[in-house]
């Protein structure tokens, strides 16, 4: 990295803008490259939210945060902190789904981000040295867009993802923003509307799949090990045919884990387990109804069954709490289409007497009575009054989770999940909600979604140097989120609310940390694992 002159106002790493004093301007070669006052962060946060209040609509407000983070990082995250539970929705989940949708459009600058072509395998590596620039790498968050949130296949568009859950990791965690890189693999795309829109900035032509793409794949994991040997190596959104076969592929081996798969099923437990706290019921208990038995789902039932083993169930006992349900209905074990991760839990026929009708989710609901219901479907909507009401009437406190993102492809909203059970449903959803009041309670929605568990289990990994993510370490971090909740407040959340995320971020952080530690399975020696997450975080200031 080059750093004086203007070479270092042009690095978003190392520029302070107004803040650099007269001593800095005169060392670093900026004497008379910036107006004389120098100002101290606050005075630039304080602009800076100025011109961010003043911009609308949302998208635009997101446009502004992207480029003062292109600007100045530190400014950035200064002022995230301050306004964590406001720039979330923006630099992430829901707006992001708008900037993904308008990429080529609104496209300003790449944000540091790694972009690798299928067409060129041969240019990885050193692409991937170019973009980290000298820089110490610690945690990739690569996807290839084929399962966008819920929207499916976005091509090179679907690097915003990548970018934002960078940015929460670190406004909710603290890690070093200089030690993070997004990546985006462009296999092609399968999306016309990309294929077809002439300012498309990715590969033109239709994604390549099978042995081709797992070869790339296989290629981008090698060098980014051999680059970056300490970092940790996080997925996101990859398609349900590529996701679980990746996990699998590298879990055993390095420092990864698949966000959709294992922290939105960490996530979901956590979420579980604060409504179990509200309800004073046990997990055992439960009967769990899984729509849309993808990734993120197969995730979160393989997440509840560990559990539920780790609680004294067999196999056999732990697989009979669940049924799920997908495009075909009731997933059978003669069912046609069965992903390898649905086949372990598919029901016999025998077991119900008109299985022929568990074609659609309210004859399912109706017929197996579950007492949690979690949605992963991508199909807005689908939890019908109907439904809801038919489970109000089996169980005392029904747990309904609808989590499809973004906000347009949620299967329910709270407000008509509280009105349905008459303040009933325990609730967690995918996109932030507002309070419902109801006959004279508030009741508080948690956010189920991953960003509220991956941050602080990442940056545990990566201030512990662990080598690998075991099972007992996922499951710590659960139990520390899950037990966060105020379980006697009348309409209590099941989960905690953002604005306190960078403290139970810190809080998994330990945990994950501790955990590490105690199965041996830090790369480095550390003596003291919340010395090593203190040590390891980075704050928002000059
Ligand atoms: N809240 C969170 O933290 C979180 C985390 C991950 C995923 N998600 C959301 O979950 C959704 C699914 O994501 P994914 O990665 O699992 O995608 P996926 O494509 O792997 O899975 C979606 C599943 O839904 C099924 N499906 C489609 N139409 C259906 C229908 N009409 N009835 C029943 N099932 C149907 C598909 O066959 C597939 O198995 C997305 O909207 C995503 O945003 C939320
Ligand atoms: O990105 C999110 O908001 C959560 C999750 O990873 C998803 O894919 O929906
Ligand atoms: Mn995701």
């Amino acid at each position: 990295m080059t750093t004086t002159g203007y070479s270092i106002l042009r690095n978003p790493f190392l520029n302070k803008g107004t803040a650099f004093s007269a001593a800095e301007r005169e060392r670093l070669g900026l004497t008379g490259t910036l107006p004389s006052q120098v100002q101290m962060i606050e005075e630039q946060a304080e602009r800076a939210y100025k011109q961010f209040q003043a911009k609308s609509p949302l998208l635009e407000k997101r446009t502004f945060l992207m480029n003062l983070f292109n600007e100045n990082v530190t400014l950035f995250y200064h002022l995230m902190d301050q306004h964590v539970s406001e720039f979330m929705p923006i630099v992430y989940d829901p707006i992001v789904a708008e900037s993904i949708e308008q990429y080529n459009e609104i496209y300003t600058n790449p944000q540091n981000a790694a972009f690798l072509s299928i067409d060129h395998p041969e240019n990885i590596e050193s692409s991937l040295k170019s973009v980290a620039d000298g820089r110490d790498i610690k945690l990739v968050v690569v996807t290839d867009a084929e399962g966008i949130l819920g929207m499916g296949d976005w091509g090179v568009n679907g690097v915003d993802i990548a970018v934002g859950k960078l940015m929460v990791y670190t406004a909710a965690a603290g890690i070093d923003p200089a030690t993070v890189l997004p990546v985006s693999i462009d296999a092609g795309t399968n999306n016309k509307i990309l294929l077809e829109n002439p300012l498309y900035l990715g590969n033109k032509h239709e994604r390549i799949a099978g042995e081709k793409y797992l070869e790339f794949i296989d290629k981008f994991v090698t060098a980014e090990q051999k680059l970056f040997p300490a970092s940790l190596l996080h997925w996101e959104d990859f398609g349900r045919s590529n996701a679980q076969v990746i996990l699998d592929k590298y879990k055993d081996s390095i420092a990864t884990f698949n966000d959709d798969i294992q922290g939105t099923g960490m996530i979901v437990l956590a979420g579980i387990f604060g409504a179990l706290n509200i309800s004073k019921e046990k997990l055992v208990d439960q009967r769990f109804l899984t729509f849309g038995a993808g990734t993120a789902g197969m995730g979160i039932v393989n997440q509840i069954f560990s559990e539920l083993k780790q609680a004294g169930l067999s196999d056999a006992e732990a697989r009979s709490h669940f049924y799920l349900v997908d495009k075909q209905g009731l997933l059978f074990d003669d069912t046609e289409d069965l992903t390898e991760a649905q086949k372990a839990f598919t029901r016999s026929r025998k077991e119900l007497v008109n299985s022929e009708q568990l074609d659609n989710l309210e004859a399912v609901v109706n017929e197996i009575r579950p007492t949690v219901l979690i949605g992963t479907s991508t199909q807005p909507g689908t939890f019908t009054e109907a439904i809801v009401k038919s489970m109000a009437q089996n169980t005392e406190r029904p747990i309904i989770f609808p989590l499809s993102n973004p906000t347009k492809l949620a299967e329910a909203t709270a407000e008509n999940l509280i009105k349905w059970t008459d303040g009933k449903a325990l609730i967690a959803t995918g996109i932030p909600a507002a309070n419902v009041t109801y006959k004279g309670v508030t009741y508080k929605i948690g956010q189920g979604n991953n960003a509220l568990i991956y941050p602080g289990l990442g940056f545990g990994l990566v201030a512990s140097a662990a080598k690998l993510l075991a099972q007992e370490t996922i499951s710590a971090a659960i139990h520390a989120l899950g037990g966060l909740v105020d379980a006697d407040e009348p309409g209590a959340a099941v989960l905690p609310p953002v604005s306190n995320l960078t403290e139970f971020s810190q809080k998994i952080a330990e945990i994950t940390a501790q955990s590490v530690l105690k199965q041996g399975l830090n790369r480095e020696k550390i003596a003291d694992p919340k010395q090593a997450v203190q040590d390891a975080k980075w704050s928002a200031e000059y």
